[in-house]
């Protein structure tokens, strides 16, 4: 069968992917090809997702010729990686990074008159959850466009935007993530702080966040209408709000998401 996805770098979020793209049978897993340094993470990928797997990055090129090749290594190594991979002088057909910060000048340097796409997808793709963002560079045409929203629409939703907002993308939904997970471990603990068994704490917390996130998402309203709506007058709610507001919760995600954005763009510099 021949290599249609050749992927650099076998770490969390290529598994996210890589996961649920054979789940959605988008790609065989004969079809993938993965480089990966760490033996103990390609004897997993292999035993986990049956795909083919190699130490040597040129073999990917060399692999995935005229097919996709999907960057997702980590930013500070892309110098390393691209020197190696353009010296194959072999140019896959689509180079797709998902790599935070590095621009596609950068790829487009790397990879003169290939079509390259940058990328901001996140880890709920694993679960068909995820958010990415992808602004193509100036070769790719509408195909190449649609390969890729092909591609992400498989893990999750895709929206295309201009390059310049992708350090903010990363910023948002790209980390988004991490600053959820702490919101969830939060509340876990502000219930067992409350006298909670731990576990229904979790369960609580975890609930409540993914219902509200539904509720939002179905009902269209505005987040602002919703905390009216759970808060009484005299009630619990606002004696919880007015804590969070004399904590800073409300800044410190603004601030959260501003210095996540500004690493996105120093690490691509
Ligand atoms: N983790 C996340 O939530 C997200 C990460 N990203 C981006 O995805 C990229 C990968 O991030 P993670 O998967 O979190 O990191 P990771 O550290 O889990 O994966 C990177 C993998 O690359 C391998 N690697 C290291 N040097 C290599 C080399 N020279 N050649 C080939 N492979 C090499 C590592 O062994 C590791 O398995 C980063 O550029 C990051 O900015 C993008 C969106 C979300
Ligand atoms: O922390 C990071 O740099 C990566 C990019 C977005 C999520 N994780």
């Amino acid at each position: 069968m021949t290599i249609k996805f050749g992927i650099i770098g076998g770490g969390v979020m290529a598994e996210a992917l890589l996961s649920r793209l054979i789940l959605q049978g988008i790609y065989q897993p004969q079809e993938v090809i993965v480089s990966e340094p760490q033996p103990s993470r390609r004897g997993f990928l292999v035993q986990q997702y049956g795909v083919y797997v190699t130490a040597e990055n040129q073999e990917v090129a060399r692999a995935v010729a005229a097919e996709v090749l999907f960057l997702a290594i980590k930013p500070q190594v892309f110098e390393t990686v691209a020197t190696e991979l353009s010296a194959t002088a072999i140019m896959p057909s689509l180079v797709i990074s998902i790599l935070a910060g590095v621009p596609l000048s950068k790829l487009e340097a790397a990879f003169p008159t290939v079509p390259a796409i940058r990328a901001m997808p996140n880890t709920p793709a694993t679960v068909g959850a995820g958010m990415t963002a992808i602004a193509p560079g100036k070769h790719v045409q509408l195909h190449h466009l649609e390969q890729a929203q092909h591609l992400f629409k498989a893990v999750g939703e895709v929206v295309e935007v201009p390059e310049a907002l992708m350090d903010a993308v990363t910023g948002l939904s790209g980390s988004g993530p991490g600053y959820v997970a702490i919101v969830v471990e939060a509340l876990t603990d502000g219930g067992v702080a409350a006298g909670l068994p731990r576990a229904i704490a979790s369960q609580l917390a975890l609930q409540t966040v993914l219902g509200t996130a539904q509720l939002l998402k179905d009902s269209r309203i505005h987040p602002a209408e919703l905390k009216d709506r759970v808060t009484s007058p005299g009630g619990t709610t606002i004696a919880g709000i007015a804590e969070l507001e004399r904590y800073g919760f409300r800044s410190a995600l603004i601030e959260a998401v501003k210095a996540a954005a500004i690493r996105s763009k120093t690490l691509g510099s």
